[in-house]
């Protein structure tokens, strides 16, 4: 058969085997009684996305007020259908309760093709839970309070930058993003990446490729698993394959230099070198074996078990996601934060009140351990990531066939399930006041009136986010190296209200916020 013969053939098995799946799908929902957004033809519900219109996380939380008032609910990525969960009791048992019918993500990643994309974000089963286990104990308080001089260093590069930059308005997202890179630079490889000096180094550039969208891996969304063939004939892959070069290369080095130096560093290459020469013990903290005695018991076992050989393509592939998983979200974080505080002078007056206050009276300054004094500033921080989740839904995949509580209906194995977190974050049936920027919304008595599961920034239970003690250490200095000696406002560049870049999975600002600061 010629060329056009195998296209045609493959064209219309494409379209028999969409069209089954699509009336599979489709009785099963009717069967069930479960609603379900009418999809259309090869594109499913998607459309919106495609073209480019729709942000992950705006679409997503379209869908869940669509979906009002069901606990859960069917949609479809081309002719993949996904189940949407409503229910703060129901994603209780999605990420939590009945963890094990849920643990992996619904990544179809290719470890062969994907070196480095091959890791703890996409591992799936057995395979995660062993590096979970091993993992769990970088990011203890206890190594965070050894890491705390690293970070509060880039702190301190930030205050200095922005006092060459009171002249004129200045671009808040990215000034977080050159100095997140720099602090992940520091912890997860060691290396002085020079971002606030010199905006354009290669780390910045390995940041922007990071998440970049591409089309065919949207369309591989839709498929549980991809053949290595196909993958590699699409060229299918999450990483592009400089960004994996530059990582394989940077740890390779940085790890030979360390052993034949002797040198140390408390950073996360110093622990993946431990956790690899059994040595970690030199590490242990009290907080470590209840971080793991949680984890063991979430997961439904008594110990921890299995083996996973720490070789460089391992290490690199896990720092290469401390820095794609903390690098962007924190600096957007950073960002949406100082937006919202140049929009509120009273809240930034009394953000910079508490700071002074607290670190004024410590004879030591600014430490780790007063930052969980800081009640007010937790409450802004927590309220910023409400109103700007930097992941707009949560993605897992059931792995057994489920029965959903107190129904008779049983989600098949394979069937990817998804949190809307940024419709939840938006919903006044749980926050007073969805569309302002208020504090309030984390004050003891508002966090004890609201349902659980309903405020998900980082994720829950046993695969939530393992860098939230990081992730909210660097905010915290970031923000505090900035609000101390600095007034901001709102620059007239700025337009507003603020439109999000749509071909990122990653809730974050389309175009430039400008601000103007003060010397204090
Ligand atoms: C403000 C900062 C951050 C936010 C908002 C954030 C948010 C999230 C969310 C929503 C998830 C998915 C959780 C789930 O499925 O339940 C996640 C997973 C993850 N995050 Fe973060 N993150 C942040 C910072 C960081 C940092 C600094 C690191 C590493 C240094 C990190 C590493 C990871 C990893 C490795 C996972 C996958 C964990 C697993 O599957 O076991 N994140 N993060």
């Amino acid at each position: 058969m010629d060329f056009l013969g195998n296209v045609v053939l493959a064209l219309i098995t494409l379209f028999l085997f969409s069209y089954w799946r699509f009336k599979k799908a489709r009785e099963f929902f009717d069967k069930n009684g479960v609603a379900y957004l009418k999809p259309t033809f090869l594109v499913g519900n998607i459309a919106p996305v495609l073209l480019m219109n729709k942000p992950m996380a705006v679409y997503h939380k379209e869908m869940y007020e669509k979906l009002h008032p069901h606990k859960h609910a069917g949609y479809f990525l081309f002719n993949r259908s996904f189940l949407m969960i409503r229910d703060p009791d129901l994603i209780r048992h999605i990420m939590v309760k009945d963890f094990k019918y849920f643990h992996d993500r619904s990544i179809p990643i290719n470890p062969k093709i994907d070196r480095i994309g091959h890791n703890l974000l996409t591992m799936k089963g057995d395979e995660w839970k062993t590096l979970r286990v091993k993992l769990t104990s970088t990011f203890t308080s206890g190594k965070m309070k050894l890491m705390f001089p690293l970070v509060q260093e880039c702190g301190n590069k930030l205050t200095q930058v922005l006092g060459t930059m009171t002249s004129e308005a200045f671009n808040i997202k990215d000034l977080s993003a050159r100095y997140t890179c720099d602090v992940i630079g520091t912890c997860a490889f060691g290396i002085e990446t020079h971002s606030l000096d010199d905006p354009n180094n290669e780390f910045q550039e390995m940041g922007k490729r990071v998440f970049r969208f591409r089309y065919r891996n949207l369309i591989a969304g839709a498929f549980t698993k991809l053949p290595e063939s196909v993958a590699r004939f699409f060229n299918i892959r999450f990483v592009d394959e400089s960004v994996q070069d530059f990582f394989i290369s940077i740890i390779g080095n940085t790890v030979k230099f360390r052993e034949e130096n002797k040198v140390t560093r408390n950073d996360f290459i110093d622990l993946l070198m431990s956790l690899r020469d059994q040595t970690m013990s030199k590490y242990n903290d009290h907080q470590e074996q209840e971080d793991l005695e949680r984890f063991l018991s979430q997961v439904g076992e008594k110990h921890a078990k299995g083996q996973i050989d720490m070789t460089i393509d391992v290490m690199a592939a896990q720092c290469f996601i401390f820095f794609g998983a903390g690098f962007e979200t924190s600096s957007t974080a950073l960002s949406f934060l100082l937006l919202e505080l140049a929009l509120h002078q009273d809240i930034q007056d009394k953000v910079r009140e508490e700071i002074n206050t607290l670190i004024n009276s410590n004879p030591e300054g600014l430490t780790y351990d007063i930052l969980k004094d800081m009640t007010y500033v937790d409450m802004v921080i927590a309220e910023g990531l409400r109103k700007y989740p930097a992941l707009g839904f949560i993605i897992r995949e059931c792995t057994e066939d489920y029965i959903i509580p107190d129904t008779k209906i049983v989600v098949p194995k394979n069937t990817p399930v998804t949190v809307p977190v940024y419709g939840l974050h938006n919903d006044p049936q749980y926050f007073e006041k969805p569309d302002e920027f208020y504090p309030e919304h984390f004050t003891k008595e508002a966090i004890a009136k609201r349902p659980h599961y309903t405020y998900l920034p980082f994720g829950d239970g046993p695969r939530g986010c393992i860098g939230e003690r990081f992730g909210k250490m660097q905010v915290k200095v970031g923000l505090i190296s900035m609000i101390r000696n600095f007034k901001f406002q709102l620059s007239p560049k700025t337009s507003l209200p603020i439109k999000f870049q749509q071909h990122f999975i990653i809730l974050k600002p389309k175009s430039g916020i400008w601000l103007k600061c003060e010397k204090i």
